[in-house]
């Protein structure tokens, strides 16, 4: 049996953890033999229901913050960010003083990229490292977008990449994925065979995805945003292979991008540890895509610090 972990899921009773804490409990995220607490059913030792994050955060090993107020229809991101970082700024300070200092975190509520810069801002004692936010859904929706048009499934589809916010300035882009197709592996853009699609009608469709799901719904996504969720956290305690995933992280400057924003890059994981994939060629039209959403986070992130210091 391996250690027990202490497994932190915050806004436990809205609609992505009423999915979460399923798949967590049941050994999607950590592994079968992996005792987690403060969860729910089957691998549990434990469950503690709180309001105190003091207690909640004492001791975590790995957190899902998901509790946030989600966009509903009509609601622009600015009346996000209100609402929401100070509650990341409390969260924070709590996780630095209880925490262990090599939890795992990782921001589903949004505006996740930057909430996740507050929550790391406020609790200087744990790595930048630690602190990622989700852009995996839209990753998943990118790919699924791809096996849909090539008629193959998703797991066939591998090394897609999101670029910067997790919003719809986001860049999906598939310029280095590949495609396994009866056996063969080729570059997606190869087997796709459509230059405008790709640069048109699939980037508008994954960006748009998450505001697609609120008008049909009038709820945001739950059950992918929390598949997504158990995948990141899985790929960050399991490791990536030799495949790539996308993860808001924070930047160190790669790619030209302005340090310390909370970007998402393509990373590979191994030893709990994740690191930049390098090296990529970025043309000119990616160049522009990626500086476009570096602008919009860098807006957010300011704005988020405003209203922290108010
Ligand atoms: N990053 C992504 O890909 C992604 C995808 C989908 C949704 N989201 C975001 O996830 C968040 C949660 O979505 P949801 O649909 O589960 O919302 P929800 O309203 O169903 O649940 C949120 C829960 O958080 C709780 N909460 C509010 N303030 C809190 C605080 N200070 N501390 C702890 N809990 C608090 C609420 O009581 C509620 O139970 C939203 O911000 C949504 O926009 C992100
Ligand atoms: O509020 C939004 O626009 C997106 C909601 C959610 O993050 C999603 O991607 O489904």
């Amino acid at each position: 049996m391996a250690e027990t972990l202490k497994v932190v899921v915050t806004g436990a009773a809205g609609q992505i953890a009423y999915s979460l804490l399923f798949s967590v409990a049941k050994g999607d995220v950590f592994g079968k033999d992996q005792n987690c607490c403060k969860s729910c059913p089957l691998f549990l030792l434990d469950i503690v229901a709180t309001d105190d994050p003091m207690v909640a955060f004492k001791d975590a090993d790995a957190a899902f913050m998901v509790g946030a107020m989600p966009r509903r229809e009509g609601m622009e991101r600015k009346d996000l960010l209100k609402a929401n970082v100070k509650i990341f700024k409390a969260q924070g300070q709590a996780m630095d003083q209880v925490s262990k200092k090599n939890v795992k975190v990782i921001v589903v509520g949004n505006p996740a990229n930057t909430n996740a810069c507050i929550l790391s801002k406020y609790a200087p004692s744990i790595p930048k490292a630690n602190f990622t936010c989700m852009t995996r859904l839209d990753q998943n929706r990118a790919q699924a977008q791809i096996a849909a048009k090539l008629g193959v499934g998703n797991d066939q589809v591998s090394n897609v990449i999101i670029w910067g916010n997790h919003s719809s300035t986001q860049f999906p882009d598939v310029a280095h994925a590949s495609v396994t197709i009866q056996g063969k592996t080729v570059p997606v853009p190869e087997a796709v065979k459509d230059d405008s699609y790709l640069k048109n009608e699939f980037i508008k469709t994954v960006q748009q995805r998450g505001a697609a799901v609120i008008k049909a719904r009038k709820l945001s996504s739950a059950m992918s945003a929390a598949k997504a969720a158990c995948d990141h956290m899985r790929d960050w305690f399991c490791g990536t292979g030799d495949k790539w995933v996308s993860m808001g992280v924070i930047s160190d400057g790669s790619y030209g991008i302005r340090e310390g924003l909370m970007y998402s890059y393509p990373v590979r994981i191994q030893d709990k540890t994740w690191s930049i994939v390098q090296g990529l060629t970025i043309n000119e039209f990616a160049r522009e895509k990626m500086d476009a959403t570096a602008a919009e986070l860098s807006e957010e992130l300011d704005a988020a610090m405003a209203e922290c210091e108010a």
